[in-house]
């Protein structure tokens, strides 16, 4: 018997790990990794959960059934292998250390237990180390990466398997299970997928999307079919809310990268003009990014806690848990970052450009470490992405590949006034400021205190002041790069 071991790759279709094992029929099973569990939050708890009742039931249409235990993986893995007699296990690889570490655990027990495995390059059309400079080396710069990224050509989309191709859980098969997952204190299984309460977790504040590769097909179908044709010239405003939305299938993998990019090639070849056809473009170019920032985690996965970027000294950031706190509760003042904040408090999501100004308000107005608005987006995103979230944290902050010059700071109103001229996307999360004219919104760090509480009393007044904040986060640069 065949096992495919799924992970980030919740669903049947365009998946090549599911068809690499094999003729034998394939078993499907997902563990609840405690390790894995220790590290995850409610948002992407909820949308991993309903995704995987998706793919049961897909499995069960296919007369078939996904296996879900609790355990460490290595433990479940080994003991299935004895006890259903397997031949070959497949997954598909996840770049993290983490992930790493713990696929080499489970590959020694395999090779002690005599079963082939068979890991496979599937969320990404080009697996960390295949695009690197002439020398062999990764790329630290996107525009050279994205360049050989374009020019390769993408594998085609996989076969889904049918019925014949996955096993029919009988009541051997269950006994062999049982009697595997049983024999083992620290392993448990679950006849359906378990709630959030049964794992321990709270109910998500925020209003989670749908998971299931439906959803994200529906949302990929609808996106190639207008959205796509304006991304480039619109996806930086807010308010208009033009992206795809397809982050957190991306990360579960509920939809194939390959379908993915197979849309976006369709919608080129239908679009009416150059304009339409650099839109998609553009687009394609954020699903290069986000194999780029897979590379940079891959190469270097100490990423998740140290700078990219070595400084010669340490960068001394602030420590300030009121102003903190302001910015986690979108109370700071600054419109756009509140609004930006309190989206990511109510939808578990927000918008890039948006995200792009609230951390580099942290790191470069507050002057607080980007660890800290890491660990706060870890743990409100539904698309919490290491690889993605880490790269953009240090693009803001200075310290990753192809970062923001430090002394390039976003000026958080003129960034919003910008790309919210009419405040739509501020006011659609700030209720205080509903009633407030957009010219008022966009200088309210220069208005009196009095004239900012005749406008919207209850709002916060600036915590801090820019052009102040702009000149000490330059210097708290100079400082650590060793100038004097
Ligand atoms: C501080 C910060 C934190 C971020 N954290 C995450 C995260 O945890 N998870 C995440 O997926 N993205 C993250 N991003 C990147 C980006 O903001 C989101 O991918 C995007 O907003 C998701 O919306 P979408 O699916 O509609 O994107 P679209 O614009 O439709 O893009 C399509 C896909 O391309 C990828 N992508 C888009 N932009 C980027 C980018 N800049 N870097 C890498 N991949 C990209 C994503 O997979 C996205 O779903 C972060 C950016 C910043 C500045």
């Amino acid at each position: 018997m065949h096992l495919h071991w799924h992970r980030r790759d919740l669903r049947l279709s365009d998946n090549l790990g599911l068809n690499a094992g094999p003729e034998s029929a394939t078993l499907p099973l997902f563990v609840f990794d405690p390790a894995v569990l220790d590290n995850a939050a409610p948002p992407r708890m909820a949308f991993l959960l309903d995704s995987l009742r998706k793919l049961n039931s897909e499995y069960r249409d296919r007369d078939s059934e996904l296996l879900l235990a609790h355990g460490s993986p290595t433990t479940v893995l080994s003991s299935l292998a004895e006890n259903l007699d397997l031949s070959t296990v497949t997954w598909c690889r996840d770049y993290s250390g983490l992930a790493r570490d713990r696929d080499a655990a489970v590959r020694r027990e395999l090779d002690e237990a005599g079963v082939d495995r068979e890991p496979v390059d599937d969320a990404v059309h080009h697996r960390p180390g295949e695009i690197t400079t002439n020398d062999g080396d990764p790329y630290k710069v996107f525009t050279y990466f994205s360049r050989k990224w374009h020019d390769r050509e993408k594998d085609e989309i996989p076969p889904s398997p049918g019925r014949e191709e996955l096993v029919t859980v009988d009541g051997i098969v269950l006994e062999q299970i049982a009697s595997a997952i049983d024999a083992h204190e620290d392993l448990g299984r679950y006849s359906s997928v378990p709630t959030l309460a049964e794992l321990g977790f709270d109910e998500p504040d925020a209003a989670i999307p749908e998971g299931g590769t439906e959803r994200a097909r529906q949302l990929l179908d609808s996106f190639c079919e207008s959205d796509i044709y304006r991304y480039a010239e619109r996806r930086d405003y807010p308010a208009d809310d033009c992206s795809s939305r397809l982050s957190a299938h991306l990360k579960y993998g509920t939809i194939g990268i390959r379908t993915v990019y197979e849309a976006t090639e369709r919608a080129k070849s239908e679009a009416d003009s150059d304009e339409e056809r650099e839109s998609v473009e553009e687009f394609q170019d954020q699903l290069a990014w986000r194999e780029f920032y897979t590379q940079v985690l891959w190469d270097r996965p100490d990423v998740v806690t140290n700078n990219f970027k070595s400084y010669e000294n340490d960068i001394e950031w602030r420590e300030d848990g009121e102003d903190l706190q302001a910015w986690k509760d979108g109370e700071t003042g600054y419109p756009i970052v509140d609004a930006g904040m309190r989206q990511l408090r109510e939808e578990a999501f927000m918008h890039n450009r948006v995200r792009m100004i609230v951390a580099s308000f942290l790191t470069k107005d507050l002057l607080i470490d980007w660890r800290e608005g890491y660990d706060w987006f870890r743990t409100k995103l539904v698309d919490h992405d290491t690889a993605n979230d880490n790269g953009g944290w240090q693009w803001a902050a200075s310290t990753g590949t192809d970062a923001q010059p430090y002394f390039r700071v976003f000026n958080p109103m003129t960034q919003g006034e910008r790309y919210d001229p009419d405040a739509k996307y501020i006011k659609r999360y700030v209720e205080e400021l509903q009633g407030v004219p957009a010219d008022v919104i966009h200088s309210w760090h220069e208005l009196e205190p009095g004239t900012r509480r005749m406008h919207a009393a209850d709002y916060a007044h600036p915590i801090v002041d820019h052009s102040e904040r702009r000149e000490q986060a330059i210097a708290m640069f100079e400082q650590a790069r060793g100038d004097d």
